[in-house]
């Protein structure tokens, strides 16, 4: 297995860091962080001119060491240096290394430099340590560089980007690219990081990979410990099949869904598990007397009644359950969601949408899922989350590590909070964040697709953590490569992501992350 990709959040961060550099030389880490940058700038960007936006602290004093060493490759440089705050020891001596001439006054949005694409800006103004809104003129500055058409390069954080969180301030820097330094941090690959971080590059400035876990403080609300998933993180996905099977080799998924007018959400969360590989799939639809005798772009589905489904579903070898796509909140489908719960205890249940709301309402529920055995896996979006939490959406959204992993703790389940960076948080505490998807996703019916491709990887019998990390990752992959295609962002369909997420478990090219349309 892969060495996880380690995202830490900053408390942990500040601990490696305070502890590493009491046994180096002063300014050690820092001089480190400039000489890191620069190697980059000459890499990425060598020709250029470079303009460094510096703050009050140590993210700029990064940016200062890194002016002198740019300086000394025989780089053009300016600097510009934010006024005011108090001035750390390790800032202090990289200002008195920066040279002088280099410093420019005033405003850069006064017209100082001109804003062409000849010009790398440098965002060195704030970063683990922003600790309150920007102050007007680092606003005003950041503003500057996101009119630019040129590049820019964040040191360690955008300016404005929670580092923990991915909440963006207004006026927070958008990057074309991230160096971040010691370790990969959450803030860059959820919520509003991957559209401010860009393209992230890590350097762990020698200290190699810490064993991070002996600075994961208790104190933190959850664990400071996550990992960012991708392709190599899911080898389960792509096992090759034996030639000796039949379809029962592939488990049977039954789908209780699909209320009267949503009948579409059941069809889709069906055919995402039929080709996410399952056997066979059922689909229970949530009315009296099912209007559809069969699906006819997908006849291999075989659709029923959800009394007949949940009476027979033993009988019919079902080995995972999803419910609740356009399942509906009436009294019926409480009825049939709170038989299930009662249903083939051992059987791995995915939950999503309506199925959630009916959880969030009813205490009942909530304690029979959280009773009973086997894999349950819930997929909710920010709202969805916010009534499984009583909370509101924006308090979801303020930390959703926190959100997600409370969601696993309460229901003793698999936790995915869906959206830019989706939030895997697993039963007994840990977390990763998705690397894969893009706002193509944002469009009706992906859920219903992730809930049958997560339901179709537990039939197949993967355990509870390759299905949820590698479903979630191949759902995402899916419109990464649609995109890469020009199938979307922009119009991509749900029904387009199911065949892309089987041509990825097929050897179809697996796409680099999407980082939308730089400048
Ligand atoms: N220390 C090391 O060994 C290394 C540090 N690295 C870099 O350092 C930053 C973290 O540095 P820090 O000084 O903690 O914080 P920032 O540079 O991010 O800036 C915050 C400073 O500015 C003050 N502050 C905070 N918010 C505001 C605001 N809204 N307006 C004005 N000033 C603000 C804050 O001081 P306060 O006490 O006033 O809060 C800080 O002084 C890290 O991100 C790295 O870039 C390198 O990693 C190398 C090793
Ligand atoms: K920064």
């Amino acid at each position: 297995m892969n060495a996880p990709h380690r995202l830490l959040r900053t408390a942990v961060v500040r601990a490696i860091e305070t502890s590493a550099a009491a046994a180096l030389p002063p300014q050690e880490l820092m001089r480190r962080a400039a000489q890191a940058a620069a190697r980059r700038v000459m890499a990425r960007w060598p020709a250029q001119r470079v303009a460094i936006l510096c703050g009050p602290g140590n993210n700029g004093g990064d940016g200062a060491m890194l002016a002198a060493c740019l300086h000394r490759l025989g780089r053009a440089v300016e600097v510009w240096r934010l006024a005011g705050g108090r001035e750390p020891a390790d800032a202090a001596q990289a200002w008195r290394e920066c040279p002088p001439q280099l410093l420019r006054t005033g405003d850069p949005d006064t017209g100082a430099l001109p804003a062409d694409r000849s010009l790398l800006i440098v965002d060195a103004l704030f970063g683990i340590g922003l600790a309150r809104p920007l102050p007007p003129q680092a606003a005003q500055w950041a503003d500057w560089a996101n009119a630019h058409p040129g590049d820019v390069l964040a040191l360690d954080v955008p300016s404005g980007l929670d580092a923990d969180t991915g909440a963006a301030q207004p006026h927070a820097i958008v990057a074309a690219e991230t160096l971040t330094f010691i370790a990969d941090k959450p803030g860059l690959h959820t919520l509003a990081g991957p559209d401010h971080a860009g393209m992230v590059h890590v350097d762990d400035l020698g200290l190699g990979h810490t064993d991070a876990i002996g600075f994961d403080a208790p104190g933190l609300v959850t664990s400071g410990l996550g990992a960012l998933t991708g392709p190599r993180d899911h080898p389960a996905l792509f096992a090759p099949r034996r030639q000796d099977t039949h379809k029962g080799s592939f488990g049977t998924v039954g789908i209780l869904a699909g209320a009267p007018g949503m009948t579409g959400a059941a069809l889709l969360a069906g055919r995402a598990a039929l080709r996410g590989g399952a056997g066979k799939v059922l689909v229970g639809l949530a009315e009296r007397e099912p209007a559809l005798p069969c699906d006819p772009l997908q006849p291999e589905l075989m659709l029923r009644s959800a009394d007949s489904l949940l009476d027979h579903g033993e009988q019919l070898g079902v080995t995972a359950w999803i419910a609740g796509c356009g399942l509906g909140d009436s009294p019926h489908a409480e009825a049939w969601l709170t038989h299930l719960l009662r249903t083939m205890p051992a059987v791995p249940l995915v939950l999503d949408a309506d199925a959630l709301t009916l959880i969030a309402r009813s205490a009942g529920l909530a304690s029979q899922l959280a009773a009973r055995g086997g894999a349950r896996v819930l997929t909710p979006h920010p709202r969805e989350a916010s009534r499984l939490l009583g909370a509101d959406t924006a308090a979801v959204q303020a930390d959703r590590i926190a959100a997600a992993c409370e969601i696993a703790r309460r229901f003793r389940a698999w936790a995915v909070l869906k959206g830019a960076g989706s939030v895997v948080a697993s039963p007994e505490g840990g977390w990763t964040i998705n690397g894969s998807g893009n706002p193509g996703l944002a469009t009706a019916g992906t859920g219903d697709v992730l809930a049958g491709l997560l339901g179709a990887l537990l039939a197949q019998g993967l355990d509870a953590a390759s299905a949820v990390r590698g479903g979630v990752w191949l759902h995402g992959a899916a419109a990464d490569a649609l995109a890469a295609r020009g199938v979307g962002p922009i119009g991509m369909t749900a029904a387009e992501v199911i065949d892309a997420a089987r041509a990825l478990r097929n050897g179809g090219g697996i796409p680099k992350p999407y980082r939308g349309k730089q400048k």
